[in-house]
C-alpha cells in the first residue's frame, strides 16, 4: 500500500454547509434571531402611536367587544347515558336524489335494500353512534319542521342545474333556528361530458356554498350511479364522515325536550269508530325524547287535568305542540305517548313522509302573549311588509299566524308605528301569540302554498321581549278652523269631535299654517260667543276655546300635532297543515291586498289626498298712496311726479287745415316715398335670391373638397400601415 508522502498535496472537498438536519436548524435560529435583533433596532415606537384619541378610544372598545364574546358561557351537552339517534335530513329540490341517497346510506350500514323512504329510518352506525335519516318534505311546513329537528343538514344539489331557491331558503330557516351541522351534497355529476366544464362547474358551486355558509365547508361529489346506487366508494366516504362527526348542543333544544315520531298508531276502539267514522281518536306517538330531560312536572298529581290539557293543546296546534309534564324521561329514551281525543282528520291525513314533532314547552311559554322581535325582512323577498297584514311566523315549536306592528324606536326612546317595514333596516315588530321566550328564532312567510315562483321567506327576526307589550304611537294631526275670533282668543271648530276629547287635549300646543303658536285651552262655554243653534238648545259640542300668541285670521287653518297609541290586534291563527291532506294549500286570514284582488275591488281614493295643480294667480298690488300732508313735507327729490292724472281728459288735437301749395308739396314727397320703398323691396329680395344660391354653390364644394380630403387621408393610412407590416416583416425576418 503506498502510503502519500507528507509533501504530496492532499485534495480535500470544499466544505458544504448543511441544508437539513438538526445543526441547520440551529443556524437558521441564529440567523432569524439575528435579524429580528436588526429589525427592533429600526422600529420607530411612535410610528404606531395614536393620533387620535377617539380612534383609541373606538379601538379600545372593539377589543373589549372582541374580548366579551369570546368569554361566552360554553353550551354544555348535559345529556346523559346513550343519546337519541342523530336526526340526518336530507333535503334538496324535487328529483335531485334524496332517497337514492337514504337508500345508498341505509344499504352501506345495514346491507338491506330500501325500496322506498316513508318516514324516519334508524340504524346502528356504530358501537355508539345510531342515526335516523329523514328525507325533508318540500313544502315550506315540512322545511321548517325539519330545520327544527335536524342534527345534520346533507343539502342535495343537482351539479349540472346549479343552486336552487329550496336550499338557499332551508340553509335560512336553519340558521335562524339554531345552525347543526351543514354538508353539502352534489349530485348528477354524470351528466357533464366535459371533464374542463364539469372541474369549472364544481369550483364554482363550492365556492357558491362557502359563501352561504363558511369557507371551507364541507361538500361531498356523488359523480353518477352505477347499477341505479351511488358510487360504493363515495357513499362510504360520506358515511364515515357522518359518523365520525362531532354534535354541539343548539341553545332552544338543550333548553326543551321533543319526540320526532317514527311510529303513529291508531288507538281508537274499533266499535266506537264503526260508529262513527268522524269521532275523536286516540293515538300513540313512538319516538325517542332528544333536546333535554321531560322534566318531573309538580302537577303529576293532576294528570287526569294534564291529559285534558294537553288534549286541547293538541287540538289546538297539533303535531308542534303537546306539553310534556309526566315523569322525567331521560333524553333517548324510546317513549311511547298517549294522546286523546285528537280530530279524525289527524289520522285520516297522516303521512309519514311529514313526520310529526313533539315539543315540550317550559311554564311560561303555554299562554299566548304580547312578543316584541327585531324584525328583518329579507332582502330577497319582493315586496315590502305592511304593518297588520297576516305574516306566518315559525317561533321555537309553534308555527301561527298573527298580524304584526312594525315599529322603530325614535332618539327619545318612544316607539313609532311603520305603516311598512323599512329597506334593508331592522325594526321592531310586535305581535300576539303563544309565547316564546326572548332570543327565540323567528321565520316569518306569508304563505305556505308551494309556489316556486319567488323566494318564500319574507322575514327572520329574533324575539327580544315577551308577555310585555310596549307602547307603540304614531303620529295624527288635527285640523279645525276658527269660527270666532276675540284678539288673541279663537273658537275653533271641526278639530274635536266632543268635550270631552277637548279635555283630553287640554294645554296641547297648536299651530296655524301662518306660524302663529297656540294652545287648547278648554271647551268653549255658550257665553262666550258658542251659541246653541236653536234657542234654548245645547251649546255646540266640540269647539275648543283656544288662545294664541297673536291674533289669528277667520282664513287662518288651525292644527295640532299629537301622538296616538296603537293597538296591537291580539290576534294568532295556529297553523292546522296535519287536518287536511298534504296537497291541500292552507288558507288562513287573507290580506286586505289579497281580498281586494279576487274581489275586484279597487283600492279607495281619498280626494282629499290627491294632488292637485297649484293655481297662483298673479297678485295685484294697489299703488302706494302718499297723504296731501305728507307729500308737501316731502323734499322735491322723494315727492312724487310724473304721475299719470287720474280722470284726465284727452286734450283736443286742432285741426291741421293746409293750403293748396303745401297740400300738393305733401302729395308728391309721399309719393316719392312710396316708389323709393318699393324700390328697397326689390332690391332686397334679388339680393336674397343671389346669397341662397350662392351658399348652394358652396355648400355643394365643401361636400366635395370634404370627400377628397378622406380620400386622400384613407390613402395615407393604408400606406403607412404597409410600409409598417413590411418592417415588422423585415425585422422578423432579420
Ligand atoms: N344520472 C343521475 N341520476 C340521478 C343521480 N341522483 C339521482 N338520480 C336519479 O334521479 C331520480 C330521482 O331520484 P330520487 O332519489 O327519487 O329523488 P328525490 O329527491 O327523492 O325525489 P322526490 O322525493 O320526488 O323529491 C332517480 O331516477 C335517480 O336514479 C345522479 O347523480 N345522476
Amino acid at each position: 500500500m503506498a502510503v502519500p508522502s507528507s509533501s504530496q498535496e492532499q485534495s480535500h472537498k470544499s466544505h458544504r454547509s448543511r441544508q437539513a438536519g438538526p445543526s441547520a436548524e440551529k443556524k437558521d435560529q441564529t440567523k432569524k434571531r439575528k435579524r429580528d435583533a436588526s429589525q427592533e433596532k429600526t422600529h420607530n415606537p411612535k410610528a404606531f402611536a395614536f393620533n387620535s384619541s377617539t380612534k383609541a378610544k373606538r379601538l379600545q372598545s372593539r377589543a373589549t367587544e372582541k374580548e366579551q364574546r369570546r368569554l361566552h358561557v360554553p353550551t354544555i351537552d348535559r345529556t346523559i347515558g346513550e343519546p337519541a339517534p342523530y336526526v340526518i335530513v336530507v333535503h334538496g329540490p324535487p328529483k335531485v336524489g334524496k332517497s337514492l341517497l337514504i337508500k345508498s346510506l341505509v344499504k352501506h350500514y345495514t346491507k338491506h335494500n330500501l325500496t322506498e323512504v316513508r318516514g324516519p329510518i334508524t340504524i346502528v352506525s356504530g358501537k355508539q353512534r345510531r342515526l335516523q335519516f329523514v328525507e325533508c318534505p318540500n313544502d315550506v311546513n315540512g322545511m321548517l319542521d325539519a330545520a327544527k329537528y335536524a342534527d345534520v343538514a346533507l343539502l342535495l344539489i343537482d351539479g349540472s342545474y346549479g343552486f336552487e331557491m329550496e336550499t338557499f331558503e332551508f340553509l335560512n330557516i336553519l340558521q335562524v333556528h339554531g345552525f347543526p351541522k351543514v354538508m353539502g351534497v352534489l349530485t348528477h355529476l354524470d351528466e357533464f361530458k366535459d371533464v374542463k366544464k364539469l372541474r369549472k362547474t364544481k369550483q364554482r358551486l363550492k365556492h357558491r356554498f362557502w359563501t352561504e355558509i363558511y369557507d371551507g365547508a364541507k361538500l361531498f361529489y356523488l359523480s353518477g350511479l352505477i347499477n341505479g346506487r351511488y358510487a360504493k366508494r363515495e357513499v362510504h366516504n360520506l358515511a364515515r364522515f357522518i359518523s365520525v362527526m362531532k354534535f354541539h348542543p343548539l341553545s332552544w333544544r338543550a333548553a326543551h325536550p321533543y319526540v320526532l315520531v317514527d311510529r303513529f298508531e291508531d288507538v281508537t276502539p274499533p266499535e266506537k269508530v264503526h260508529m262513527d267514522k268522524k269521532c275523536d281518536r286516540n293515538i300513540i306517538l313512538y319516538g325517542y325524547v332528544r333536546g333535554c330531560n321531560i322534566k318531573k312536572g309538580t302537577k303529576l298529581k293532576e294528570e287526569v287535568e294534564i291529559r285534558k290539557q294537553r288534549n286541547i293543546d293538541e287540538l289546538k296546534d297539533l303535531d308542534e305542540l303537546t306539553r310534556l309534564e309526566i315523569e322525567g324521561f331521560r333524553t333517548g329514551t324510546y317513549l311511547r305517548l298517549e294522546v286523546h281525543d285528537v280530530p279524525y282528520e289527524m289520522v285520516q291525513n297522516f303521512d309519514p313522509c311529514h313526520p310529526v314533532l313533539v315539543g315540550g314547552i317550559s311554564l311560561g311559554e303555554e299562554n299566548a302573549g304580547y312578543m316584541q322581535a327585531r324584525l328583518k325582512r329579507h332582502r330577497w323577498h319582493r315586496k315590502v311588509l305592511k304593518t297588520r297584514d297576516p305574516i306566518i311566523v315559525s317561533v321555537g315549536w309553534r308555527r301561527y299566524q298573527t298580524t304584526p306592528i312594525y315599529a322603530i324606536e325614535d332618539i327619545n326612546g318612544r316607539h313609532r308605528m311603520l305603516k311598512y317595514t323599512p329597506e334593508h333596516m331592522h325594526c321592531l315588530a310586535m305581535f300576539w301569540g303563544p309565547l316564546a321566550p326572548p332570543n327565540t328564532g323567528v321565520v316569518a312567510v306569508q304563505s305556505v302554498a308551494n309556489n316556486q315562483a319567488a323566494f318564500r321567506i319574507t322575514a327572520t327576526a329574533v324575539v327580544l321581549e315577551f308577555n310585555h307589550a310596549t307602547k307603540i304611537v304614531k303620529k295624527i294631526k288635527l285640523v279645525g278652523t276658527p269660527c270666532k275670533i276675540f284678539k288673541k282668543t279663537a273658537l275653533i271648530k271641526d278639530m274635536f269631535t266632543s268635550n270631552l276629547e277637548i279635555a283630553r287635549f287640554e294645554g296641547a300646543a297648536i299651530r296655524t299654517v301662518s306660524g302663529i303658536r297656540g294652545q287648547v285651552k278648554k271647551a268653549a262655554k255658550e257665553e262666550l260667543g258658542n251659541k246653541p243653534q236653536r234657542k234654548g238648545g245645547q251649546a255646540r259640542e266640540g269647539i275648543a276655546r283656544c288662545t294664541f300668541e297673536d291674533r289669528i285670521l277667520m282664513s287662518d287653518i288651525v292644527f295640532l300635532r299629537a301622538w296616538t297609541q296603537v293597538e296591537v290586534p291580539r290576534f294568532f291563527n295556529p297553523l292546522t297543515t296535519a287536518l287536511q291532506p298534504r296537497d291541500h294549500i292552507w288558507q288562513g286570514m287573507k290580506t286586505v291586498a289579497e281580498l281586494r284582488r279576487e274581489h275586484n275591488l279597487p283600492i279607495p281614493v281619498n280626494k282629499d289626498s290627491l294632488y292637485k295643480p297649484i293655481e297662483r294667480k298673479p297678485r295685484k298690488f294697489n299703488p302706494t298712496v302718499i297723504p296731501k300732508a305728507l307729500q308737501a313735507a316731502l323734499p322735491f327729490g322723494t315727492k312724487p311726479k310724473d304721475l299719470p292724472r287720474k280722470n284726465k281728459k284727452p286734450e283736443k288735437i286742432p285741426a291741421v287745415i293746409l293750403e293748396p301749395g303745401e297740400r300738393k308739396a305733401r302729395a308728391l314727397l309721399t309719393q316719392i316715398q312710396l316708389l323709393k320703398n318699393a324700390k328697397m323691396k326689390k332690391k332686397k329680395e334679388t339680393e336674397n335670391k343671389k346669397r341662397i344660391a350662392h351658399e348652394k354653390v358652396k355648400a355643394k364644394e365643401e361636400l366635395i373638397s370634404k370627400k377628397r380630403q378622406r380620400e386622400e387621408r384613407k390613402g395615407r393610412y393604408r400606406e403607412e400601415d404597409k410600409a409598417k407590416k413590411r418592417t415588422i416583416r423585415r425585422n422578423a425576418e432579420s
